[in-house]
């Protein structure tokens, strides 16, 4: 692939982790953090700007660090999402992050461009020693 795009960014959620046997069971929060690496095999319009010049703007990627009020999931209880409910576990949370991602993504795209070239990995820090990566 050509293109490698990153960018990582945080955001603070609360969670608990239902039915789970200790202290992760109770709710307590976190700060997050994401790296996504978006790659691709050419250059296209985004959602700011017509010339093909960009793999995807890096706003579009980084949705998630709005506040949960503004579709994002900065200060959010995070097991009041619908697409989470309670199993909030690092895994299940990269795992909406790269679906969520790439959705976003191909909605900038042209008509006719079904993005089948671009790749996402998603890296999930719950903290600073812990992570979790996505891709397929
Ligand atoms: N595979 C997973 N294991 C755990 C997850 C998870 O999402 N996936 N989550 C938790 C809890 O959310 C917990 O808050 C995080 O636990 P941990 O990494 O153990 O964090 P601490 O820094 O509090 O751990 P120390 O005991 O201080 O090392 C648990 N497991
Ligand atoms: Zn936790």
């Amino acid at each position: 692939m050509p293109w490698t795009l990153s960018t990582e960014f945080t955001f603070d959620s609360a969670h608990t982790i239902t039915g789970y046997d200790g202290p992760c069971g109770r709710l307590h929060g976190h700060t997050y953090r994401v790296r996504l690496q978006l790659t691709s095999e050419r250059l296209r319009p985004s959602a700011h700007v017509r010339r093909s010049i960009m793999v995807a703007d890096f706003k579009t990627l980084k949705w998630a660090k709005k506040d949960v009020t503004q579709g994002g999931l900065d200060h959010a209880y995070l097991n009041d999402l619908p697409d989470l409910g309670d199993d909030t576990t690092a895994e299940v949370i990269a795992a909406y992050l790269h679906r969520e991602t790439l959705r976003r993504v191909k909605e900038t795209l042209d008509e006719g461009d079904d993005g089948a070239d671009l790749r996402l990995r998603v890296s999930l820090w719950e903290t600073p020693d812990s992570c979790c990566e996505y891709w397929e």
